[in-house]
């Protein structure tokens, strides 16, 4: 018996997120220049750029909390415009810090949130979102407010499957992250991918991006100079393009 009210699909429907010459101007300064990019589903397109290249402002252009100066933001072919919510809902976006509600344990804040989002679920459903992103049991009922980074993440993506998203944004996931929780951040975002979602996350982890991208995009001033499929480059060969990019 299926133990949430409103159900998931039960086969699920994956989205391409693409940039067409998108760009956003401040004044007369670029802070992105035509940008042209697409994730497809079940790819993990990992943003390399140095500080102020411009990826977190192409992050918050397909979130819609920045407006376009020019291009377009196509989902799945068709242009999402600024006051798109419905279609937005399809986003799900986890920063460098997951900002939930530290006075509620890490099932209330996944409850609220999916709430929010039109999802009321049993908490059956609840615990599983948690275990499925590797937040262990003893924790489920524990106050945010003690979590480290890592585990508020794994609530920050449990509550983006809980929202049923097809597009995960993410804004520098593994920065300050301990290398077992950046390991365990990375298997996730693979399983994730590996389940046809499409992921687009900034970094500034050059061998994190190798790992876990499909694609890599190397940045500049705003303009996306080069794109490579992860597994056409090692990670020494990526820092030397990458240094000798920026
Ligand atoms: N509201 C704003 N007004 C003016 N300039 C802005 C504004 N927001 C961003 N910028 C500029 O746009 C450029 C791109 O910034 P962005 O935050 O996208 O860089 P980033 O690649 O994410 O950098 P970081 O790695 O430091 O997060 C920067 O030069 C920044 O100063």
């Amino acid at each position: 018996m299926c133990s949430c009210i409103r159900h998931a699909p039960i086969f699920p429907i994956y989205f391409m997120l693409q940039a067409i010459s998108l760009s956003k101007n401040y004044g007369a300064y670029k802070a992105l220049n035509q940008l042209n990019l697409t994730v497809k589903a079940g790819e993990v397109f990992c943003l390399l750029g140095q500080n102020g290249a411009g990826k977190t402002t192409t992050i918050n252009l397909f979130l819609g909390f920045i407006e376009p100066s020019a291009g377009k933001i196509l989902i799945d072919g068709k242009a999402l415009d600024a006051h798109d919510h419905e279609r937005r809902k399809h986003l799900a976006y986890i920063p460098e810090v997951v900002m939930l509600y530290g006075n509620l344990s890490a099932i209330e804040n996944l409850d609220y949130f999916s709430k929010l989002a039109g999802f009321n679920y049993e908490t059956r459903s609840l615990t599983n979102f948690l275990n499925q992103c590797g937040l262990q049991e003893s924790a489920h009922h524990k106050h945010l407010s003690g979590f480290s980074k890592g585990m508020r993440q794994k609530v920050g993506i449990a509550i983006a499957l809980a929202k049923n998203a097809k597009i995960i944004l993410m804004d520098e996931p593994t920065s300050g992250l301990d290398p077992k929780a950046t390991a365990e951040f990375t298997l996730l975002v693979k399983q994730l991918a590996a389940e046809g979602k499409s992921i687009l996350m900034a970094t500034h982890d050059i061998f994190n991006a190798v790992n876990v991208g499909s694609h890599i995009g190397i940045m500049k001033q705003g303009e996306l100079i080069h794109t490579l499929k992860a597994s056409e480059i090692n990670a020494t060969d990526l820092q030397e393009l990458y240094l000798q990019t920026i």
